[in-house]
């Protein structure tokens, strides 16, 4: 829709942001630290020099360079004055004093529904994309207009960057990965319905407000609902794999707190959750708007060797839910595991089975990681192979162990993984035949499944 960054080299744009951040006070990049690009990741930042020892600041950067619930509110309230919330939008005594070229500007037009009443009612994730949409996508179109943010957007990935992520595929039905829908694994496709219902429900809400304003164009204007819902999709995940977590004392719902942070999003992700680098807000550090600095700083991993990736962890996540969530999948991640629920249930055909699992609260749920096969699956099983449930319910409590149950629950299970490992690799022999799709989205399909692989050998051939 709009051309923003695409006539501007990265190393235009890179420096654009940089000196975009250093006119806030407090903004502070250590000079040890360098981005890099690369095929297998994208942008990350790498030690260029010397070292980085525990407790160094990588990067900080003040509140007002960052995008969240309450700088949004402060931008939207220079041009509607009936948004006033008070500690987070503009004081009066720092508008514009000329009032005429308020009215030109087209944030006035854009903003004017976004009062009190309809700000507050909104989640920081619809907030976010409705003002991103106008301030990246939409208002760029309109002569003379440059956003506050435009050093920020024009670092944000494109669209094709996000491809790998497979909630795309089902928003976009023109999308070359759709035959890949049918062949994720249930826990992926679950997860990707969950987005895109989370998705249009909150293109619903924020839609209204971009109807107003399409009201308002000219008819010859070339922008259509349907366009705008490929760049809200766009928008919605460039900041769900992006965001950082960060109290907005404004929300009580958990999912609202949330920032965005230029520079730290270009920290990329690894399995270790206690070694890399770690997030510090000082909310007593505050700038004119919005909430304290957010800094990155180094844990307990420190750094002497240049070229070596500076890291983050994104918490304690699986192939499937990194899938979803960011559009990429790791070799070798400690946090797969494979949710087999449906096929445990689909297996136990005994009603009375099936009513005590319910009603004992066991029914369903039930996984396998590297290292262990769940306890409910176990109590499932149990009560499967044995009539006497009783006896099951004494392992529920923790009197007795599964061996109790002997060879009958061992023999079960290795049925089940066996039959599991027979559709993991049925799957993977139809991913390796696929044309259609783009390979980089296959393989990261295919990727999941072999790490479902590894776990299933792992317990079959150790045994049960
Ligand atoms: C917060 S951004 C990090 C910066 C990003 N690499 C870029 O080029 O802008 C998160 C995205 O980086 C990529 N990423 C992060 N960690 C990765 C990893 N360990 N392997 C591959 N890609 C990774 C994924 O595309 C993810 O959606």
């Amino acid at each position: 829709m709009v051309p923003t960054s695409q006539s501007l080299s990265w190393d235009e744009r890179l420096d654009n942001l940089l000196k975009w951040l250093k006119e806030s006070e407090g903004f502070a990049v250590n000079e040890n630290v360098h981005l890099q690009d690369t095929k297998r990741s994208g942008r990350g930042l790498y030690l260029k020099s010397g070292q980085l020892k525990k407790r160094d600041c990588i990067v900080s950067i003040p509140g007002d360079k960052q995008l969240n619930f309450y700088t949004v509110i402060y931008h939207i309230s220079r041009f509607n004055r009936k948004l006033f919330i008070d500690g987070a939008s503009c004081p009066s005594s720092k508008l514009a004093s000329n009032e005429n070229s308020q009215l030109d500007d087209p944030r006035t037009e854009a903003y004017r529904y976004l009062t009190n009443t309809a700000v507050l009612g909104l989640s920081s994730f619809q907030l976010l994309s409705l003002f991103i949409l106008f301030e990246w996508k939409i208002l760029p179109q309109e002569p003379n207009f440059t956003s506050f943010w435009k050093p920020f957007f024009d670092v944000l990935p494109f669209a094709e960057e996000l491809r790998s992520i497979p909630a795309t595929w089902i928003c976009d039905p023109t999308s070359e990965n759709r035959e890949l829908i049918e062949l994720l694994p249930a826990a992926s496709r679950r997860h990707a319905d969950r987005m895109v219902s989370q998705i249009e429900n909150d293109w619903q809400t924020v839609s209204p407000f971009l109807q107003e304003w399409l009201k308002t164009r000219k008819s010859s204007s070339q922008i259509n609902m349907q366009d705008l819902f490929s760049e809200f999709v766009h928008v919605y995940l460039v900041i769900n794999s992006r965001c950082l977590y960060i109290e907005i004392p404004l929300k009580t719902d958990v999912a609202d707190n949330l920032t965005m942070v230029p520079f730290v999003d270009f920290l990329n992700h690894n399995s270790n959750v206690d070694a890399y680098c770690k997030p510090r807000i000082e909310s007593l550090r505050k700038s004119a708007c919005g909430l304290g600095s957010f800094s990155i700083i180094v844990g307990d991993h420190e750094y002497i060797n240049p070229g070596e990736e500076i890291l983050l962890n994104y918490g304690a996540h699986s192939n499937d839910f990194l899938l979803n969530e960011y559009g990429f999948v790791l070799g070798e991640n400690m946090w797969n595991y494979i949710d087999v629920s449906l096929e445990a249930m689909e297996l136990i055909s005994q009603e009375p089975v099936k009513k005590f699992l319910m009603e004992n609260n066991y029914w369903g749920d039930y996984t396998i990681s590297h290292s262990e096969v769940s306890f409910r699956l176990l109590v499932a099983f149990a009560a499967v192979v044995c009539p006497d449930l009783k006896k099951v319910e004494k392992f529920m409590l923790g009197y007795i162990t599964e061996s109790s149950f002997g060879s009958a629950l061992s023999s079960t299970l290795n049925e089940f993984m066996a039959s599991l490992e027979k559709s993991v690799k049925a799957k993977i022999e139809s991913l390796e035949i696929i044309t259609k799709s783009d390979p980089l989205c296959s393989q990261n399909v295919l990727t999941v499944y072999e790490g479902y692989f590894q776990i299933l050998r792992n317990h079959l051939g150790n045994g049960v």
